[in-house]
């Protein structure tokens, strides 16, 4: 990877802001929305404090170099994610390494066979939205409300699925840590990326389903439901050689919702601003994991079905 040379963070939104914010205080990078827009982040951060951050920002249909990026960060929502990236492709040298921020466990092995660079996937426990995406509107540039706020800062893991790009995946993790970030290369990404599915599987299909803040999961009136979940999960996890974490999934996935209890998921967001969902992203590889190894999984494929798409 160039040392000098910028990189690229497709998709302006939630985490490409945050991560556009972090890494432009130490590092060359451009960040490619949609639409062009002032050359400034106004993020918040954890601490309740407002900051504008000079970063450049473009259109991805107008960005043309005139270097070649030393890293591509994909920060579209998992359906957008390769149209995005077709949009940009022919701009690209075909080595060009890719970084995916997504959920899911759908565009990672995808991008992997069909890329022609290195691709690595991240999973990662920042937690950041868009004020503006919660009532769908556009915000006026002059108005002091942020462009992104980071809710929790977590961590993040980087690594490849066959565990290709060792040294890549440690270079950019220095990258984002260097820049204030908590990241490290593993070479179990595969699992992580699975566990971070179960999670999200377990409590963002319900929670948008009811309308209800993740805590409400942990009420009596889930409860069943969400330990059907659960047990199907382990199920599968266990066909697709995921070990479970040290605390078994049914405490992994319950901490998860009592430490969360106040937010509203993911997916709760995108239902109530009428945006597609990331169901496919989610459900849809435990369903194909499901048909691959002949398991039955009625609760998962309820849930799959109520789902809005
Ligand atoms: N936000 C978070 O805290 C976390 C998010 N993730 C994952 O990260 C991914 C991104 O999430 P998040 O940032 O919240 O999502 P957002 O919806 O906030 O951002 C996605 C951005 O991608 C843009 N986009 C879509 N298509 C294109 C395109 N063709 N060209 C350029 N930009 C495009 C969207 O543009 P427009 O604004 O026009 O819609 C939007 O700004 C998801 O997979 C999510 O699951 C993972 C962990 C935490
Ligand atoms: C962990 C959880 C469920 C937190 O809300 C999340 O990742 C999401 O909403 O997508």
């Amino acid at each position: 990877m160039a040392t000098n040379a910028p990189w690229l963070i497709v998709g302006a939104g939630a985490l490409g802001q945050l991560f556009a914010a972090s890494l432009a205080q130490r590092q060359r990078v451009v960040l490619l929305g949609r639409r062009p827009t002032r050359h400034v982040i106004r993020l918040r951060k954890p601490d309740g404090t407002d900051h504008q951050i000079p970063a450049r920002r473009e259109s991805l249909e107008q960005w043309s170099g005139p270097e070649s990026p030393a890293l591509v960060i994909l920060a579209t929502k998992s359906h957008h994610g390769k149209t995005a990236l077709d949009a940009l492709a022919s701009r690209l040298p075909p080595q060009t390494p890719l970084l995916l921020l997504q959920n899911g466990f759908l565009l990672q092995p995808r991008l992997t066979e069909q890329w022609s660079g290195p691709v690595l996937c991240a999973s990662t426990t920042e937690a950041a939205y868009r004020p503006a995406t919660a009532s769908g509107m556009d915000l006026d540039p002059d108005s002091p409300t942020p462009d992104v706020i980071h809710a929790a800062a977590g961590e993040t893991w980087i690594g490849d699925l066959a565990d290709r790009h060792v040294t890549l995946a440690t270079r950019v993790a220095e990258c984002l840590a260097d820049a204030g970030m908590k990241a490290a290369a593993c070479q179990d990404i595969r699992h992580r990326l699975w566990r971070k599915l179960a999670i999200n599987a377990v409590i963002n299909p319900l929670t948008a389903i009811h309308r209800v803040r993740n805590g409400e999961l942990a009420s009596r009136a889930f409860r069943p439901r969400v330990a059907a979940l659960i047990a199907e999960i382990a199920h599968i996890m266990q066909a697709e050689d995921v070990p479970p974490p040290a605390q078994g999934w049914d405490v992994f996935i319950g901490d998860v919702i009592q430490a969360t209890a106040n937010n509203r998921s993911s997916m709760l967001q995108d239902v109530l601003a009428n945006r597609p969902t990331e169901r496919d992203a989610i459900l849809g590889p435990l369903e194909e994991a499901a048909r691959h190894h002949g398991l039955h999984l009625p609760a998962i494929a309820d849930l799959y079905r109520q789902t809005p798409p």
